[in-house]
């Protein structure tokens, strides 16, 4: 089955600006994408991966790369000719086998799985009708396309697909939760957990 990794090489992360500079985003995204990466070598399946990527990439290990610059949605779309095809997304810094497999297995047209906000995390199509349209509320866009090519849907309900890592209070479900590569890299970059006044918070020092 092919799995494509939508990947932001050039400008990563910006809704982390305040906390990161632009060489640690780019840095801390490809510690993400090699989680993502790892916990697709997990799944026990034929799996063909290729990262979808706006330029080059340094930590892609065994997957393919193709570059593409062209929008997301435009350079998924592209992708999408064929079926069965699954697009999980770079920053999933949380996502392991299990909810993937679950998510791969599914024998709907669209298999789907929600990110905290209204994005679209990971689906798997196996009717090349289905078409993507990402950004906004694209998850419920999504299942409105769906709905208008009268394509079967199977909503995959998991956290750990839903926590995508683009806000500064998602850096705290990493250091709550995380094991891999981006979890280690928030580490040693001095992100610790605060819950001293009785929430949680994440500083750095
Ligand atoms: N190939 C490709 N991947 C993209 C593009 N924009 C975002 N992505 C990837 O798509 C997934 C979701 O991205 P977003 O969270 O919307 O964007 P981001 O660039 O990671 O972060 P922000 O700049 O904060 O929006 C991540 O895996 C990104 O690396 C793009 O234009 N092309
Ligand atoms: C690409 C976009 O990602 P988000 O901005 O929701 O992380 C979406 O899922 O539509």
């Amino acid at each position: 089955m092919h799995v494509v990794v939508p990947f932001s090489a050039d400008r990563p992360k910006t809704r982390l600006a305040d906390e990161l500079s632009a060489a640690e985003r780019r840095d801390f995204s490809e510690a993400m994408l090699s989680d993502v990466l790892d916990a697709l070598d997990g799944v026990d399946r034929a799996l063909d991966v290729t990262v979808l990527a706006t330029g080059p990439v340094d930590t892609a290990g065994d997957a393919t790369v193709e570059i593409d610059d062209r929008p997301l949605t435009t350079a998924v779309n592209d992708r999408l000719d064929t079926a069965p095809t699954a697009v999980v997304m770079a920053d999933l810094a949380l996502a392991t086998p299990e909810p993937l497999a679950d998510l791969l297995d599914s024998e709907a047209d669209l298999a789907i799985a929600a990110g905290l906000g209204g994005g679209t995390n990971a689906f798997l199509a196996r009717d090349t009708a289905f078409r993507v349209d990402y950004h906004g509320a694209s998850y419920r866009d999504h299942l409105e396309i769906a709905g208008e090519e009268d394509l079967s849907v199977r909503e995959v309900d998991s956290r750990l697909l839903a926590v995508d890592i683009d806000e500064p209070a998602d850096l705290a479900e990493l250091l709550l939760h995380g094991e891999g590569a981006a979890t280690d890299w928030l580490v040693d970059a001095g992100f610790e957990l605060d819950v001293g006044g009785g929430r949680v918070e994440v500083v750095r020092y």
